[in-house]
């Protein structure tokens, strides 16, 4: 399974969410198999920036990690991301997370994200779909949250 990131704080942030797996969905190559609910999220590292929500699904497709990457940077331009600044706000933002059990380091992309499991945002949506069955720097998405400084991340709404 593939698990992407899904992220904004601009505009009308759940249209953008929605809409982003409305495109993917209809990639010839990517099915959407699950989507966890949408959080509303207290920004984190540069945190002078309005509320993101955040979401989390999980696809299968056959494109490599350097197709599926330039899939969702095409996205994210075709909603009207322009790139600012680093971790700034964003109409939206769609991460690879994980690429089956695929370790990725490239000057482009790196798989697990870097930053994952730092990320309450990240890891509750990721627990919704798959419990703690997901293990990274030997902890589960459970033991990872108890390690992560506390942020707000409140359900908003379910993805259907
Ligand atoms: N796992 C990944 N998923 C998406 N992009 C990645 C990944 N690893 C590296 N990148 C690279 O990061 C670049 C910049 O991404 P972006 O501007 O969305 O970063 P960011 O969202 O501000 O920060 P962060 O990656 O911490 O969420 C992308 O163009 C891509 O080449
Ligand atoms: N709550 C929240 N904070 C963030 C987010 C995000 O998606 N949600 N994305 C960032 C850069 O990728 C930086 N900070």
């Amino acid at each position: 399974m593939i698990y992407l990131g899904l992220g904004s704080n601009m505009g009308e942030r759940e249209c953008y969410l929605r809409q982003a797996v409305s495109i993917l969905a209809a990639h010839p190559d990517i099915q959407v198999i699950k989507k966890s609910a949408i959080y509303e999220t207290e920004p984190f590292g540069y945190i002078d920036q309005a509320a993101f929500l955040n979401a989390v699904i999980a696809i299968e497709s056959n494109l490599s990690p350097a197709e599926l990457l330039r899939v969702c940077l095409e996205t994210e331009s075709c909603l009207g991301r322009v790139r600012n600044a680093r971790w700034g706000p964003r109409t939206i933002d769609i991460d690879i997370l994980l690429f089956h059990d695929q370790l990725i380091d490239t000057d482009t992309l790196k798989v697990p994200h870097p930053y994952m499991h730092l990320r309450p945002f990240v890891l509750i949506p990721l627990r919704d779909l798959t419990g703690d069955d997901i293990v990274l720097h030997g902890l589960t998405t459970g033991e990872l949250l108890a390690t992560c400084e506390p942020s707000s991340v409140t359900f908003y709404q379910s993805f259907d």
